[in-house]
């Protein structure tokens, strides 16, 4: 009964996966490995690693460009096994997607090994998320961040904050449990607010005393418990730069991995073009200052980093295309560029 039933089972998943778009056929996959820890352990027999160092993702130089390399199963168990490790330890990573043919993608962190062989071993280096991020294209760029925000997370929520015992993940770590009193605890992540704000002809962008020389970006702040999104949007452009939201409305998400894992939600707003000074709440920024279209056109084509003008100023840079900053404020030239004259 139980073979037939199995039959059937294969056959109506390839009758499924026949019948559906690949995005629905990869979705579903991940769902199942989620699910079901034996399927999700052969899928790390077969799939693919990421591979981080205290954090730090592993990348590998090709001419001018870096990239992080995904490493086969067997080539990770080689690896493991030179360096004395069991190769239960593919159990401790975590899945953070698949190929359009369905092939597993994981992260594991090799933090208990000696980072250096590993580095000369794979020929590469572990990298600084932050310093990673400028080098990457945007798809390693938003593995790389989901796979450190979930490796950490598993890191620092190893124990129930209720009985005080040790919870256990499933094998895709999708979750872990406090098997004690069945307490099952879930990844987490902080909303976030972005806000380019306008009066109509000019944008405002402000900047962090931590920010690099010369780079600006729209306003942003966590939201507090009970609020709404339109809530946080008005509470944050009036504690940092002292304005009134006139009208807001949403663009578009990402997520980030710093300080630890946020859900960016991004937002356009107004104010009233009569009461538009600024008064900048120094104990959150270093400055804040309205640009017209003309600078902000000029900054986007200028590459992102810190450049010295002959006066010793910094030019305006803005966050590089993957921040979705960048993306609102694109949006905000399109906007300009096409209203009437
Ligand atoms: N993707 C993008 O394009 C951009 C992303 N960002 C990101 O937005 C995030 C928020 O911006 P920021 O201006 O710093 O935010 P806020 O203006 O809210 O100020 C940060 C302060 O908020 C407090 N805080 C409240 N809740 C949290 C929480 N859940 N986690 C951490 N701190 C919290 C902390 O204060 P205390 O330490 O005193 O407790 C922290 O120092 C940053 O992580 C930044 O990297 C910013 C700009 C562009
Ligand atoms: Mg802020």
């Amino acid at each position: 009964m139980a073979m037939l039933y199995q039959a059937v089972y294969r056959r109506a998943s390839f009758l499924w996966c026949r019948l559906h778009s690949t995005y629905v056929r990869k979705m579903r996959y991940l769902f199942e490995l989620k699910e079901d820890d034996g399927l999700c352990r052969q899928a790390q027999n077969s799939g693919t690693f990421y591979l981080f160092h205290n954090l730090f993702p592993f990348l590998q130089k090709v001419g001018s460009k870096h990239l992080a390399p995904q490493i086969s199963a067997s080539e990770l168990k080689r690896i493991l096994k030179k360096f004395k490790q069991n190769k239960q330890k593919l159990e401790d990573s975590v899945l953070i997607g698949c190929s359009d043919e369905c092939m597993a993608y994981f992260a594991l962190d090799l933090g208990s090994l000696e980072k250096m062989d590993i580095e000369s071993e794979l020929k590469g280096s572990f990298t600084e998320l932050w310093k990673a991020f400028f080098q990457l294209d945007g798809k390693d760029a938003s593995l790389l961040s989901l796979a450190q925000a979930l490796l950490r997370w598993h890191d620092t929520h190893k124990y129930c904050s209720k009985t005080g015992q040790p919870t256990q993940k499933n094998l895709a770590g999708s979750k872990r449990v406090c098997h004690t009193n069945g307490i099952i605890y879930y990844p987490q992540m902080s909303p976030v607010v972005i806000t380019l704000v306008s009066d109509g002809s000019r944008c405002l962008l402000a900047r962090q005393a931590s920010f690099p020389q010369g780079m600006y970006s729209a306003l942003a702040g966590f939201c507090d418990v009970g609020e709404t999104l339109e809530e946080t949007v008005r509470r944050e452009v009036a504690e940092e730069v002292g304005l009134e939201v006139k009208s807001m409305w949403y663009s578009a998400s990402q997520h980030w991995p710093f300080p630890n894992s946020s859900l960016m939600i991004a937002c356009h707003a107004t104010v009233w073009p009569q009461q538009n000074e600024i008064r900048v709440n120094k104990l959150e920024l270093e400055a804040a200052t309205w640009f017209s279209l003309e600078e902000v056109v000029e900054a986007l084509r200028r590459e992102p980093r810190p450049l010295k003008q002959e006066d010793g100023r910094f030019s305006l840079w803005l966050p590089p295309k993957w921040a979705i900053a960048h993306q609102l404020i694109q949006e905000w030239v399109k906007q300009q560029s096409n209203m009437p004259a």
